[in-house]
């Protein structure tokens, strides 16, 4: 089984609205996938379908070679899935914490799996710290330890980092590398676009649909985006003007300089005709970056979407 999560069309509905809608992946062992997406795009809903919490409405597949409907506590067993919410007791310690989480699982082996999952996560000097008095990153820390407590071979991590700070988050994302490499397949949903670099291949979702799929470099080079960079006086004060332009789907001000990109290369070279002239501006063609194409990505999506 190379496969650890293989689904296909999945959908769920909430009433008369459809928030996944035939949704297909598959995902090899040992790779980290990244799920992005604009908010309420259907993330959470699809991480819940694949580890067995939500039933979809239709489509189906495999999630670690069982099925996804029939296999559900199987799979639920084979999981680590970690919520967008800290979980934990603020009020017990950090090592409280992971007893009670194996208690509640009945895992055997106890003292042993909670040394090492405190080692591991470098929380083993710290575990008679109380869950509530740790800062965000440590607090994100302490919930990988417990989503791995049972030895999982899939993770499914929602916004595992989401106000996280720099350091804390190239911590955790080391973190989820290093169970990569012992094989486990990781699949987490995430806003940063560092993250989204960070991950083996990408997915990306809106209105509940998936729009890209690949390795960042394979989704850049598929985009057709076109990009141009400019610099100098003034450069990152067109942004709102080119924004509003025909044929432009994002321009944003970096710093002094300004990042414009489009579908139709002739068309974005008709936008910023006016100030290519201007001396004091040197204009010069870029790779699109990712946030770009998701950009982009989400106003198509968004003319596609009913009533959009
Ligand atoms: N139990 C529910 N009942 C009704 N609607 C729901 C329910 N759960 C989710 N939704 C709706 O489904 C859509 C998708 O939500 P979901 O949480 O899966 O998105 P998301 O991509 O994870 O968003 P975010 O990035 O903000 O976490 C949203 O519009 C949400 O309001």
């Amino acid at each position: 089984m190379t496969l650890a999560i293989d689904v296909h069309d999945l959908v769920k509905r909430y009433g008369t609205r459809t928030v996944v809608d035939r949704f297909s992946l598959s995902l090899e062992r040992g790779r980290i996938c990244g799920f992005l997406g604009p908010n309420g795009s259907g993330k959470t809903t699809t991480l819940r379908m694949i580890c067995g919490l939500l039933t979809p409405d239709g489509g189906g597949g495999t999630c670690l070679g069982y099925d996804l409907v029939r296999d559900r506590e199987e799979i639920k067993r084979q999981t680590g899935y970690m919520t967008q919410r800290f979980g934990l007791y603020e009020d017990l310690t950090i090592r409280e914490n992971l007893e009670f989480v194996a208690r509640v699982y009945g895992l055997d082996r106890l003292k042993d799996r909670i040394d090492r999952s405190l080692e591991r996560l470098a929380l083993t000097t710290r575990q008679g710290q109380l869950a509530g008095s740790l800062s965000g990153g440590w607090k994100q820390r302490l919930a990988l330890a417990a989503c791995v407590l049972h030895e999982p071979k899939l993770l499914l991590l929602d916004e595992p980092t989401a106000g996280v700070d720099p350091k804390a988050r190239r911590a955790f994302w080391d973190e989820i590398h290093a169970y990569a490499a012992d094989g486990i397949t990781v699949l987490v949903s995430t806003h940063y676009m560092d993250e989204a670099e960070r991950c083996h291949e990408i997915a990306y979702i809106a209105y509940g649909a998936l729009m890209a799929r690949g390795t960042a470099h394979d989704i850049i080079r598929q985009s057709g985006l076109s990009a141009f960079i400019a610099s100098g006086a003034g450069a990152d004060r067109l942004a709102a003007k080119l924004r509003e332009a025909p044929g432009v789907s994002a321009a944003a001000a970096f710093g002094t300089t300004l990042h414009v990109c489009g579908p139709d290369r002739a068309a974005l070279e008709r936008a910023i005709a006016p100030w290519r002239g201007d001396p004091g501006i040197a204009w010069e063609e870029a790779e699109p970056t990712l946030e770009d194409i998701f950009i982009h990505l989400m106003g198509r999506a968004q003319d596609n979407a009913p009533g959009g």
